[in-house]
């Protein structure tokens, strides 16, 4: 059984609560963790965007949302019912101060002054800054008010700033919770626990051991029905600048004097901060772009990207960079990170290649261990061993794996990230969402790469659909004597 507490009564205002998000994740979210016990029945849920149905109406679109996207075994007509009871709607464009702000100051007003607010931004991110200001200037913002950011926090340095200005002007940044959902994940929380709660990891942590580092983030399926914000961000923008980077400074970060979420932000920034510049120069031979073609996945036949969008485009659904941490720590340890739309599985993981052992005493070097964080799915962790063969008289060896599936008591499946997220936001704990700096630093790293792509200075590959990538990837990882995960034996 999870072990949970109940968060004090709040009012979550949704902007953008008839968009695909809301209805996909931050319901079914709201609704798993009603059903967990941690909502009280006095909270309350209240959409607002600008198309204009009644309470009624939304609730039934709420409906249809939660038995689209909660599997029938947890999902209970009782509790359905329960939920819903908490969800209202106004109906508000949230960019107008002319627009009906005075029926959402109306509704929540009927809590008491100090309720916990939470004001979640799932609008396109350029919207953030008039919401915020029209917020500020009916009145709406009060010392127990945050505001949740969806990413992206930009497209670039520049547009990062304008959003991080707009909201910055009205909300301070310790009310202000960026959202980056892979830090929700619980074996990616799992990592700190991983190098810091165990000496023997801890130990053999930095490039005297390590010989290098992957992270890995791919999904089978292709821009589904986002094609149009798809093919203005890409890989880079939509999976490398933000959830790959966090995930990376997790794994590269200095131990934190404590949990405290400023203190692990820092230690994520210096990270961030010592990421050595990917330049005109190196940008050929650090990173790799490509597009899938038609092919392949699951057994289905699945179309190309550019069929997909139905006209020509530059944007990349495949990114491999090879990063360097300019630490003491990570000195000479290359950090493969990747993405990949329409790959031939669905896996995220962290994968830690060790150094050889130097010997010589079982004739050639044995393999490598390997430490393989498994973040989804079947999240756990695995450590290749090298034993003796039993099998054979000779003293040979062969490999065996320490394999550890992480599981919640009872078997239950893990919350989605969300879950946690959305009611940390109540908790009023930041811990895992993204301080201002960390954003900017991402940007600082990202943003020459993607310039030097848009220039067309690193050569857009292909791959078929259902496939690992391009081959100059591993071709990128060849030329220091490493393979992807897939292709190790
Ligand atoms: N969908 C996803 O899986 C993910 C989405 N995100 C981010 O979440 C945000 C929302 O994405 P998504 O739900 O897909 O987008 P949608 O286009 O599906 O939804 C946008 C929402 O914003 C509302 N909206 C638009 N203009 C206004 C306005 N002026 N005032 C008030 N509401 C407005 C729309 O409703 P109406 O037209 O009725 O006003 C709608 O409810 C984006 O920032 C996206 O990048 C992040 C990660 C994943
Ligand atoms: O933020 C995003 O993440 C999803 C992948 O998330 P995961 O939890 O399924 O790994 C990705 O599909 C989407 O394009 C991106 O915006």
């Amino acid at each position: 059984m999870e072990h949970v507490q109940q968060v004090e009564p709040f009012d979550y205002v949704i902007f953008g609560a008839t968009g695909d998000l809301t209805m996909r994740k931050l319901l079914p979210a709201l609704y798993n963790r009603l059903r967990m016990g941690q909502i009280p029945d006095d909270a309350r849920i209240i959409g607002t965007a600008r198309t204009d149905i009644d309470r009624e109406g939304y609730v039934a679109r709420a409906r249809e949302a939660l038995e689209r996207f909660i599997p029938d075994d947890v999902r209970s007509p009782v509790l359905v019912d329960r939920f819903l009871k908490l969800v209202h709607y106004v109906t508000l464009d949230g960019t107008k101060a002319d627009s009906d702000w005075g029926v959402l100051s109306t509704v929540l007003s009927d809590a008491p002054a100090d309720r916990i607010r939470v004001y979640y931004f799932a609008t396109a991110p350029q919207l953030y800054g008039s919401i915020c200001e029209n917020l500020h200037s009916q009145g709406l913002v009060t010392p127990h008010s945050r505001v949740v950011l969806e990413k992206p926090i930009g497209t670039d340095m520049a547009t990062a700033t304008a959003i991080n200005d707009g909201v910055g002007q009205y909300f301070p940044e310790n009310q202000i919770y960026r959202i980056d959902h892979y830090l929700g994940k619980e074996t990616v929380q799992n990592v700190l626990a991983l190098r810091f709660a165990n000496p023997i990891m801890n130990a053999i942590w930095s490039g005297e051991q390590i010989e290098s580092v992957q992270i890995t983030a791919a999904e089978t399926v292709g821009v589904e029905g986002r094609a149009s914000y798809y093919d203005t961000s890409g890989a880079m923008r939509d999976m490398i600048q933000n959830h790959l980077l966090q995930v990376l400074c997790l794994v590269a970060m200095e131990a934190p004097d404590s949990l405290e979420a400023d203190t692990v932000r820092n230690a994520k920034l210096a990270v961030l901060n010592a990421l050595r510049p990917i330049t005109d120069d190196t940008v050929a031979a650090e990173t790799v772009r490509g597009q899938y073609t038609a092919g392949v996945v699951g057994g289905q036949s699945v179309p190309g990207y550019l069929e997909e969008l139905g006209q020509p485009s530059n944007t990349e659904t495949y990114a491999a960079i090879r990063a360097w941490v300019d630490t003491p720590r990570w000195k000479g340890v290359p950090f493969y990170i990747r993405t990949a739309k329409r790959s031939a599985r669905k896996v995220s993981e962290i994968v830690i290649r060790f150094r050889s052992a130097p010997t010589t005493l079982f004739g050639s070097a044995p393999p490598e261990n390997v430490l393989v964080i498994r973040v989804q799915p079947n999240e756990g962790i695995e450590l290749h061993l090298n034993v003796k063969n039993p099998a054979l008289d000779a003293y040979t060896l062969r490999t065996a794996d320490l394999d550890t599936t992480i599981r919640m008591e009872g078997g239950l499946p893990f919350p989605d990230s969300y879950e946690r997220l959305l009611l940390d936001a109540v908790r009023g704990n930041p811990i895992l969402f993204i301080r201002r700096d960390e954003v900017e630093a991402a940007w600082r790293w990202a943003e020459p790469v993607l310039n030097a792509w848009s220039e067309n200075k690193v050569p857009m590959q292909t791959y078929s659909a259902g496939s690992y990538g391009p081959e100059t990837s591993a071709e990128m990882l060849a030329e220091r004597g490493d393979k992807w995960h897939e292709d190790m034996e």
